[in-house]
């Protein structure tokens, strides 16, 4: 799915409007309008109160419109205008109007006013600012906000949470409205899945809003959200006349003393995500550990009982993954110095690597091009460095991809992949994948997807999106507290099938 910039949203709506005639009131009535018929199948004429607050801007206009047609369905509506400004929209005056033919004068609310009581079961609806916030606002705004959070009411917020920018994160992390449920005009927004500014809301879902469709098709858009149907054309299918050889020899370097465990999972997982064969290059003291948690995979030998230092083999790997559990002994560091210097391979480097990568960073010029990194949040830090929020440290990254011409996947809640300018945020995985091995694991996979042919970037979004998509399906009968990185191996069988399930039909009951 894109994701457009709030440039982008603004063009659509220009666009919209230019190519259908029509007026942009016209477009908010159509927008207002879904709203309304949302929250109409859900309520279905029940007479909670509703509290719609609205800003003065297009955002509030939306809220106008819905408060308008809530009211003539007979609902307990309640409007507040935000009157934070005096540059009131021109669709957001037309509707002002409009709401009054219901004898409803909107209360206008403004700094020193006492803000509305509200009661726990009473529902809210955010209409206050939307993706046209651009500064800092007035602090009895911001009272307002915390008062609409302290109230505990249900609350749905119209387009995003306001309160958010689109491009930077909030100044005061307290001003911002905490959304159970965010209705976003056509598609989401970046800062949905940031980890900064995606915690202001629980459930989001884009509504059509009429924006123009060719629009919307033909833009190319820097951010896209990866789902099964992003996915499905990135599989390659089993031949039936393939061997063992055809889907590539997969080499995980890594291991130390202690950390065995790490080469175990990478391993496993490259297996399970379809290489054709496995070796693992580690210690002298991990050979019995391999050999025997994993028969599938050969293994070479380091002459070094506890690290590596020395990494040296005669086979012919499509793919290494380097790094995990691989310790940053000054032997193992001039080891891979060493390595880089000859070696052609496409790497998968996390962990250890990436660490030792930060501090020798013109080691980084010797990776080849279309290599992956995948650092978890401290590992990158130590890359790119420290970053002034979300927004910058993608900007970051972004820029530290192209310099070296690698793929960054930035590990977290939405895992993020970057590559050539663009970045695609992954919407598979959960809380319980935050455990020890998990990252081991994604290496492993991406090791073997590389092997199997597929071009590295797909590999790293195919395989960001299996890796979570098998923590989901783990999670089933286990929970986020008992779920381990062995269980995500488990389930990479099932994540694959996945693929292919049709979606469930809808049940003869919820047809009638
Ligand atoms: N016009 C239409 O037909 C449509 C409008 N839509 C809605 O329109 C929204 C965008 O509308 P706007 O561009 O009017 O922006 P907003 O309603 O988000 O912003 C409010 C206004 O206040 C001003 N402002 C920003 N920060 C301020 C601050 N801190 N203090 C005081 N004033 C501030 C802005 O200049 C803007 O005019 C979208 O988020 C969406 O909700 C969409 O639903 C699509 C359809
Ligand atoms: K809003």
């Amino acid at each position: 799915m894109k994701i457009y910039s709030a440039a982008q949203i603004y063009e659509a709506i220009n666009t919209t409007i230019e190519k259908n005639q029509i007026t942009s009131n016209d477009l908010m009535e159509f927008a207002g309008t879904q709203v309304f018929n949302w929250f109409h199948t859900r309520m279905q004429g029940a007479q909670v109160p509703i509290h719609i607050y609205c800003g003065i801007g297009n955002n509030g206009g939306l809220g106008l419109v819905l408060g308008r047609q809530l009211l003539h369905h007979g609902y307990n509506v309640h409007v507040y205008v935000v009157n934070f400004s005096d540059k009131r929209t021109k669709d957001f005056l037309i509707n002002y109007d409009r709401i009054k033919e219901f004898k409803i004068w909107p209360r206008l609310l403004s700094s020193g006013e006492e803000f509305p009581k509200m009661a726990k079961e009473d529902i809210i609806v955010d209409a206050i600012f939307g993706i046209g916030l651009n500064r800092e606002t007035s602090d009895w705004v911001k009272d307002l906000i915390k008062y609409i959070n302290a109230s505990e009411a249900y609350t749905v917020s119209l387009d995003v949470p306001s309160g958010l920018y689109p491009n930077h994160a909030p100044e005061d992390k307290e001003a911002v409205i905490e959304s159970n449920y965010t209705l976003t005009g056509q598609a989401p927004k970046l800062s949905f899945f940031l980890p900064e500014t995606g915690v202001y809301m629980q459930q989001w879902e884009a509504i059509d809003v009429g924006l123009d469709q060719e629009y919307l098709q033909k833009t190319d858009t820097e951010v896209q959200l990866i789902d099964k149907f992003e996915v499905l054309p990135l599989y390659i299918p089993r031949e039936k006349y393939a061997h063992k050889g055809t889907y590539g020899h997969s080499l995980i370097v890594g291991g130390s003393y202690g950390k065995m465990g790490a080469v175990t999972l990478a391993s496993s997982a490259c297996l399970r995500v379809g290489t054709g064969l496995i070796t693992a290059y580690i210690p002298e003291c991990g050979y019995a550990i391999l050999q025997t948690s994993l028969p599938e995979a050969m293994v070479i030998c380091d002459e070094r009982e506890k690290h590596i230092a020395k990494i040296q083999y005669d086979i012919e790997p499509k793919a290494i993954g380097m790094g995990v559990g691989m310790g940053t002994d000054a032997a193992t560091v001039k080891a891979l110095k060493a390595f880089l210097k000859t070696n052609k391979n496409r790497l998968i480097v996390d962990a250890d690597a990436l660490n030792i990568f930060a501090t020798n960073k013109t080691m980084l010029k010797s990776v080849p091009k279309g290599s992956i990194l995948t650092p978890h949040p401290k590992e990158l830090e130590r890359l790119i460095g420290e970053w002034t929020d979300d927004f910058d440290k993608l900007e970051k990254a972004k820029a530290f991809a192209k310099k070296y011409d690698v793929i960054l996947i930035i590990k977290g809640a939405h895992t993020i992949t970057i590559y050539d300018n663009h970045l695609y945020i992954n919407n598979t995985g959960n809380p319980g994948m935050a455990t020890a091995g998990s990252g081991d694991v994604l290496t492993g996979m991406l090791t073997g997807l590389v092997s199997q042919e597929y071009d590295p970037i797909k590999a790293a979004i195919f395989g960001v999106y299996l890796h979570g998509k098998a923590g989901d399906l783990a999670l089933s009968g286990l929970g986020y507290q008992a779920l381990t990185a062995s269980d995500i191996v488990a389930h990479i069988g099932a994540a694959y099938l996945d693929l292919f399930k049709e979606p469930e039909k809808p049940s003869a009951e919820a047809k009638k």
